[in-house]
């Protein structure tokens, strides 16, 4: 489906001061910087890395290199902006107490947990807190004033910090990147939706966790039901005319 430039969806039609349009599917959606984060979904080498956890329980990652890449480009024209970045990490205590016991769907459902319990020599090491696994890869590093939460669970929004820090900075969009699309960066913005929040995500800086059809059907899901769908070039050309203002500003 094409991206639609002349319908725009406002949350509130009254406040169009400093706000920018972003094109996006299935309508143009306009927000304000300050009022907007950029959510970075578990950007850790475990996701996104050969040797690290999804590699090792069979699912292909060999296309990630692209997305980090666009990941890079929309943290830059995001901080240029003025825009808060949110980093996740997702893992747990290199005990995996943090991920429930038998008594947890997460127990029986984990990939993770499982390719441990097949292959033990590999307990300690996947998504967990203090090894390579569980580290963000080395291109996407935070700086200072981005915030990195930690989380047990897929959704960013179950049992973190994230719903009480946006509310307190007044964000309201949700502007998502990561992986795994049909994973993690959808049971977030899902949550988003249901507690108020304005989700778009680049789709071009998101990947899958299995086959191809998983990234279409959760960008399917996102564009139809919970929210909007964008692309990298789009969200910097559009941020950059902020960039451009806080510069003259300056
Ligand atoms: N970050 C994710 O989307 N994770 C997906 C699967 C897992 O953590 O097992």
């Amino acid at each position: 489906m094409k991206i639609v430039e002349n319908a725009v969806v406002r949350r509130d039609p009254g406040a169009i001061n400093g706000e920018v349009i972003l094109p996006a599917r299935p309508e143009s959606l306009a927000f304000s910087p300050q009022q907007t984060a950029l959510i970075v979904i578990d950007m850790q080498n475990a996701y996104a890395s050969k040797g690290g956890y999804l590699d090792l329980a069979g699912f292909d990652v060999s296309h990630t290199g692209p997305v980090i890449a666009n990941i890079k480009r929309a943290i830059a024209a995001a901080r240029s902006a003025g825009i808060k970045v949110i980093f996740f990490q997702n893992g747990w205590d290199n005990q995996y107490v943090e991920a429930g016991g038998e008594g947890s769907p997460n127990f029986h459902k984990s990939n993770a947990l499982k390719t441990m319990r097949k292959r033990p020599e590999l307990m300690g090491k996947l998504l967990a807190k203090g090894d390579w696994d569980y580290d963000l890869v080395d291109e996407l590093q935070p700086q200072p004033g981005d915030i990195v939460l930690p989380k047990t669970r897929y959704s960013g929004f179950f049992n973190t910090q994230l719903d009480s820090l946006l509310r307190s900075y007044g964000i309201h969009h949700l502007v998502f990147t990561g992986i795994a699309t049909n994973v993690c960066v959808e049971s977030t913005l899902r949550d988003g939706f249901f507690l108020e929040y304005f989700g778009v995500v680049l789709e071009d800086a998101t990947h899958q966790a299995g086959p191809e059809f998983a990234q279409k059907a959760a960008i399917y899901n996102i564009e139809t039901f919970f929210g909007w769908v964008s692309n990298v070039d789009s969200f910097c050309n559009t941020v950059a005319k902020t960039s451009e203002k806080m510069s003259q500003t300056a």
